[in-house]
């Protein structure tokens, strides 16, 4: 029977009423039966690892395997089902022919329990704390600008001419010729962003009656958040091209947010033949990557005491724990009656 602990330091502080802060939360998207699962551990305990003070809620389509979600609960996230969204029948080629399940994404809308979250894609690792962005203001879409360089961009005006919103002096946009250059574009793999019911209604809506287009949901969202996006460092989600591309705007020992989407750096899947993926910063990355997610002291453990798990939570042994309390005089501790 553990003893009851009475610190003999703790005075009962005044009563105060809790005050109950709109609720924060990560959230990324899974689907399928296949790798992307080892991406979403990895950001688990990435997460864990910088001492992030919010939990990670993975929505997960009907697709994604029982085993599959027990094990991100067993790595303490919190597992939501979200039905799939599929834009209008279309003859458009995505960039990724599999971007077109990218559109569920949008379900993240509606889960209004809580005030604020950040979205990060499964292939994104964190590497520096940045719980600060919850605090930048609402109202407002922030998210960090991406690239126009990579081949996936063939099909536009930009990558046509060379213009690339990350170094607009480098070619500069022929107003003249073209009109006004393209609104600031963002990368849809990190956004930070709240809840809402309307928003989400309207999305939905609005989804239904645009024609695809190449980068799917990244596109749609570009367009739909255009008149309220914010930019936000590099640093919070860095593409991996712009280390060949814009190698002058990355200082990799400060970037807090690396974005696997290169052609052939997913981690867990690399094999170091594509394009670029034999560069050191590529190899380093990914080994950082690795690091985290063969890291078991990264793994979660169950709170002390804590009895989510119903009968079948492990008694914890409180001894060990109360042993180093007492020889360090913290506490004086009275054995309860017993229940017994
Ligand atoms: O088979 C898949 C493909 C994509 N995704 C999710 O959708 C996100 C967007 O796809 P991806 O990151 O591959 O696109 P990229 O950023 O590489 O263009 C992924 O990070 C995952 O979170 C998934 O779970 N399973
Ligand atoms: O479904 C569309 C996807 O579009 C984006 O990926 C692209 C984009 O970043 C391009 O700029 C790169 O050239 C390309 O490599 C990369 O895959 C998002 O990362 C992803 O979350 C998702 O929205
Ligand atoms: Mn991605």
């Amino acid at each position: 029977m553990a003893p009851e602990l009475v610190p003999d330091s703790v005075k009962p502080a005044p009563f105060t009423k809790p005050v109950t802060l709109p609720s924060r939360a990560y959230v990324t998207f899974l689907a399928g039966d296949g790798d992307y699962v080892k991406g979403v551990v990895g950001l688990a305990k990435g997460l864990r690892k910088v001492k992030s003070a919010y939990p990670l809620v993975v929505a997960v389509l009907p697709d994604v395997p029982d085993e599959h979600r027990r094990i991100l609960e067993s790595q303490g996230c919190i597992v939501r089902e979200i039905e799939p969204v599929y834009p209008p029948e279309n003859q458009t080629q995505f960039a990724m022919a599999y971007y077109v399940i990218n559109y569920s994404k949008l379900r993240i809308w509606e889960f209004v329990e809580y005030g604020k979250m950040i979205y990060l894609d499964g292939d994104i690792q964190v590497y520096d704390n940045i719980d600060h962005l919850f605090d930048l203001p609402d109202g407002h879409f922030h998210a960090v600008m991406d690239c126009f360089c990579e081949k996936t961009w063939s099909h536009t005006p930009q990558y046509k001419i060379g213009y690339c919103q990350q170094s607009p002096d480098r070619v500069q946009w022929p107003t003249y010729e073209l009109g006004p250059p393209p609104a600031l574009y963002f990368n849809a793999g990190m956004f930070v962003f709240e809840p809402s019911l309307s928003t989400y209604d309207d999305l939905l809506r609005t989804v239904q009656i645009t024609p695809p287009t190449t980068f799917a949901e990244q596109d749609f969202l570009n367009m739909y958040f255009k008149k309220i996006y914010k930019p936000i460092p590099l640093v919070y989600n860095l593409v991996l091209a712009m280390l060949w591309r814009h190698p002058e705007k990355v200082e990799l020992d400060k970037v807090k947010v690396v974005h696997y989407c290169a052609a052939g750096s997913k981690p867990w899947r690399y094999t170091g033949k594509e394009e670029n993926m034999q560069r050191e910063d590529i190899k380093m990355v990914v080994k950082k990557w690795w690091d985290i997610y063969n890291d078991e002291s990264l793994d979660y453990k169950k709170p002390i005491g804590a009895t989510e798990g119903g009968v079948d939570a492990e008694p914890v042994n409180m001894q060990p724990f109360i042993a180093a309390l007492s020889e360090a005089g913290a506490v004086k501790y009275v054995t309860a009656p017993s229940a017994a």
